[in-house]
């Protein structure tokens, strides 16, 4: 238990003197609660005594007095340091998460899945906020507020005292069997908790295709399937628990009665004043309070212990490695040499060497699952190669420091991603000192100034998760605004291969042409016409590249490029015929 402790206790870091705090004032609000008994011992004391005056009920009343107001204050005091420490302590987590998800290679994204990290940075973290501070406060103030009445028994009549100890010591006893018990439950817990949260995603990410499909019930079944299994393991833990604590609270009242019997005898047998036997009951009943409060909340130990555990196997993921070198990239040539990578057994990329000259376009084509995302992907160390290395102004990629690699492309996806903000600072994600004059010159060049000014709140209006008000050319050209505004020398594009309308077209058309003035572009084409346009293509195949050159020049080859645009014609002639 004490491993756990240490485990909790160094875990809330800079939070530890608030917490420090809170068991110390918890410790004099236990104080302010022992003066009551002193008051009453008085009275006590006096009434055998026959001596009783007024000016003594005035003195304990006092004494209550100042005891029920103190209590009140250390309480309040106690429970906001609690709730202080939790909050920031929590806060500091998810902010060192977020922090650290950003440095993470992207293959963590595949291992751990939505659900996970969600639940990680939401429900755990929640457990942990409102745990940990309370577990500290209720167990070392609980054991130190049964400790201090089991001194004042020892003063009333050893043998009593004695007593008070055994009855902690069975209390102990049960607790560590019944700690023992909460460890196999917490992991299940914690993987009930992530399979309901990936389903609850789930179901709300995927509600489009869901409805279309009309599969409302399989999905609902999937989603009560998890919030059954949630249910059963906290029932199941509580089911469990449960003997224990009423074993607890029966090895209590054992020692409590036996507290009762032995004042009476002591008190029979002249070996106790009478005053002394009816305080040593009555604390016989609150010495077991604290250790109450405490044995209850160390069924939640083991969870918490468990919470802590998998943030702390998050925050040990290791980071992508990156160099120191921030010094300005002249010309940000870009430079394959030999590279080779594989998510896992299959190689996607064999060998690869390919240069890519500052403001010239390189087209990437090739067949579906050819690796050309992957190859685009390479540049930004969303993964890093397995062989070989790429170059960026001559330099191995891995030794610039990410946000200065960063700060050197911007990355148009197909599928884009709008936060829910407003439009401007969707538009100035990547520069967010951008001023509004900044935003709207972008906006312009990416043909979307018209559509935003024609919006409810133009430049302000509030976007839905995901961007749901907004049609995919207009998703799109934000995105083009976006990559506008960062400015960056490189530009990877992936072009939209879903089918936008002709009004939509041109304007995309025109918004690529003006991101892509003067800038090293990377581009997994599409189109014929960006194709077509391209200083270089690469013809990407099982790995390798099978075919490289202009679009006259792979024409003439014939092979698969010429395949492909073959297909791209009839795809194209066949939907004019449409
Ligand atoms: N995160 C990943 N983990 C494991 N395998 C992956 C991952 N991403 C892609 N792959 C696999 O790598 C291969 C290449 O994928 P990639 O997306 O680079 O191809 P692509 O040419 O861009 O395909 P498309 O034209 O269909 O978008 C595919 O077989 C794909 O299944």
């Amino acid at each position: 238990m004490i491993t756990v402790f240490k485990k909790i206790w160094n875990f809330a870091e800079k939070e530890q003197s608030n917490i420090r705090k809170s068991i110390i004032v918890g410790f004099l609000c236990a104080a302010f609660n022992a003066m009551q008994m002193g008051g009453v011992y008085y009275v006590l004391v006096k009434i055998f005594d026959e001596t009783l005056s007024m000016k003594d009920i005035a003195i304990v009343l006092e004494i209550l007095l100042v005891s029920l107001v103190g209590k009140i204050i250390t309480q309040y005091i106690s429970q906001l340091e609690q709730t202080h420490a939790g909050y920031f302590m929590a806060a500091d987590k998810r902010i060192r998460i977020g922090n650290k998800l950003k440095r993470v290679p992207m293959g963590f994204f595949s291992e751990f899945s939505l659900g996970k990290i969600t639940t990680m940075s939401t429900t755990t973290l929640s457990q942990i906020e409102m745990q940990v501070p309370m577990l500290l406060v209720l167990v070392l103030g609980g054991l130190l507020n049964t400790f201090v009445f089991a001194l004042a028994l020892f003063y009333l009549h050893i043998m009593v005292g004695i007593t008070a100890v055994l009855g902690i010591l069975a209390f102990f006893i049960v607790t560590y069997f019944m700690e023992k018990k909460s460890r196999e439950n917490a992991s299940e817990i914690g993987i009930a908790q992530t399979h309901l949260t990936k389903q609850v995603l789930e179901t709300v990410q995927g509600m489009q295709v869901i409805k279309s499909y009309n599969l409302g019930g399989k999905n609902n079944k999937e989603l009560s399937n998890a919030f059954e299994e949630n249910c059963n393991i906290t029932m199941k833990l509580e089911k469990t628990m449960t003997p224990y604590i009423a074993l607890q609270r029966i090895v209590l009242g054992i020692s409590i009665a036996a507290i009762i019997i032995l004042s009476a005898k002591y008190y029979i047998e002249g070996d106790m004043l009478l005053a002394d036997a009816i305080m040593s009951m009555i604390a016989g009943f609150i010495i077991f309070e604290g250790i109450k409060a405490a044995g209850s909340s160390m069924a939640i130990l083991r969870i918490a212990e468990n919470s802590i555990d998998s943030l702390k196997y998050l925050e040990k993921i290791p980071e992508i490695k990156e160099g120191a070198e921030t010094s300005p990239i002249r010309h940000p040539d870009i430079e394959f040499k030999d590279v080779s990578f594989a998510y896992d057994e299959k190689t996607i990329l064999d060998h690869i060497s390919c240069e890519m000259k500052n403001n010239t376009m390189t087209a990437i084509v090739g067949p579906s699952g050819s690796g050309k995302t992957t190859f685009c992907n390479l540049i930004a160390r969303f993964w890093d190669v397995n062989v070989g290395e790429i170059l960026m102004g001559g330099k191995n990629i891995k030794e610039y420091t990410l946000p200065h690699l960063m700060s050197h492309i911007a990355m148009v996806f197909q599928n884009v991603y709008l936060f829910e903000d407003t439009i401007e600072n969707n538009i100035k994600f990547g520069v967010p000192s951008a001023t509004r004059e900044e935003v709207i010159e972008a906006a312009k060049k990416a043909m979307c100034h018209d559509f935003i000014e024609a919006l409810p709140n133009g430049y302000d209006t509030l976007i839905g998760e995901g961007g749901a008000t907004l049609s995919g050319g207009q998703k799109q050209r934000i995105s083009i605004a976006r990559a506008m505004l960062k400015d960056a020398p490189i530009v990877i594009f992936d072009e939209a291969t879903a089918s936008i309308d002709p009004e939509n077209e041109d304007k995309l058309k025109s918004a690529i042409e003006e991101l892509t003035k003067n800038k090293t572009i990377i581009m997994i084409a599409h189109r014929l016409s960006t194709i077509r346009n391209a200083d270089q293509i690469l013809v990407l195949n099982n790995g390798k590249i099978e075919q490289r050159g202009n679009h006259e020049e792979l024409m003439k080859q014939g092979g698969l490029y010429k395949t492909l645009i073959n297909m791209k014609n009839k795809a194209t002639i066949w939907k004019i015929a449409n």
